[in-house]
């Protein structure tokens, strides 16, 4: 369960006096996400969740994330609505923590997704890069190269206690990306974290997409990159050529990949595993005392960064150079 932070009644009682949200019948800890702290409110009005924002974002890039909901929701994207309070602010403060109410979404999150669900997820990633246009404010990546080096620098001393040799791999890797990183493709406000946790489905359709805290401005593809690590590895670690296929055809079906960007997919497929590996390796290895969360396993990631290693083009990945 992720809460690092508890609210106590009184707290929530006058956090709640600012919004028109009605009154509360409960209010509970979510048992998922490793993030931030969530939690389930039920008013008189309807489900909520209650957001406070932990150590991983900077409360420079609030007005970025409760914006962009704002921006897609009203482009007719499904994503949570941030609840402005009677002054109009969706960002306020409790328990010493920046927080934000969000309207509740239904649908069930897969916990081993099928084909047709990957080919909706790829098709919803497109339609998120398109509502994305024409959003006025700009958030760089804060986990690509420069954020990586960060993270590799800060677990090189003790990431060989998690699998002897790690340290060197995560620098050699860190070092190939840096030579052949692309510098100009396709970008514009991509999700970043588009894993199975952060998409409900309705049967095989999509019907809706939370957790915009880690959206930035980077390569579309590099989205795509994202979510073929996220859904397109089986639990036992083995790739799903058939998965990734019905995933990359239902976003290039929606918005076709130039040649520069179909060529890109193996390296931006070897970055996100680095990426997710790096954040997963570093709470790993600086797990919050007394916090409720299950750190998510580095090693998987690592695995993915192999069979990349590997591949031998885009084609791996049921993408087509014309
Ligand atoms: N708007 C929402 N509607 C319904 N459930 C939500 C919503 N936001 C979060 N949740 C639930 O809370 C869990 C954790 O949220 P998430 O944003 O992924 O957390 P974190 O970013 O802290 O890891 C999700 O897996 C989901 O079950
Ligand atoms: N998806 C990341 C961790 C971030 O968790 P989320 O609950 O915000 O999706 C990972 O799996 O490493």
């Amino acid at each position: 369960m992720a809460v690092y932070t508890d609210v106590d009644n009184d707290a929530l009682a006058a956090f709640l006096a600012e919004y028109n949200i009605g009154e509360v019948l409960s209010f509970k800890g979510i048992a998922e996400g490793v993030e931030n702290s969530n939690f389930l409110l039920e008013t008189t009005r309807g489900r909520f969740i209650l957001t406070l924002f932990e150590k991983r974002v900077a409360e420079a890039d609030l007005p970025f994330f409760i914006g962009l909901m704002d921006h897609l929701a009203l482009g007719g994207l499904s994503c949570p609505t941030p609840i402005h309070a009677r002054d109009g602010k969706a960002l306020r403060r409790l328990a010493g923590r920046p927080a934000v109410i969000v309207s509740f979404l239904t649908g069930v999150s897969p916990r081993k997704p099928n084909v047709a669900q990957c080919a909706s997820v790829g098709a919803a990633l497109a339609g998120l890069h398109a509502a994305g246009a024409g959003f006025g404010i700009r958030r760089d990546n804060a986990l690509s190269l420069a954020g990586w080096r960060r993270l590799v620098n800060d677990c090189a001393a003790d990431a060989d206690k998690v699998r002897p040799g790690l340290a060197e791999t995560i620098a050699g890797e860190l070092a190939y990306l840096e030579a052949r990183w692309p510098r100009d493709l396709p970008r514009g406000v991509i999700h970043a974290d588009l894993f199975t946790d952060n998409v409900f489905f309705v049967g095989d359709d999509v019907s809706g997409l939370i957790d915009f805290y880690f959206a930035c401005n980077d390569f579309y593809a590099y989205d795509l990159a994202i979510c073929l690590n996220a859904w397109c590895f089986e639990p036992d670690g083995a790739f799903n050529a058939t998965k990734a296929m019905a995933l990359s055809r239902g976003y290039t079906g929606k918005r076709p990949l130039s040649r520069a960007e179909a060529a890109a997919m193996p390296l931006f497929c070897r970055g996100s595993a680095l990426r997710f590996l790096l954040t997963r390796l570093y709470d790993w290895l600086n797990q919050v005392p007394g916090a409720l969360v299950r750190p998510k396993d580095p090693v998987e990631y690592l695995n993915k960064l192999r069979f990349h290693t590997g591949a031998q083009g885009p084609e791996t990945y049921g993408i087509t150079i014309d």
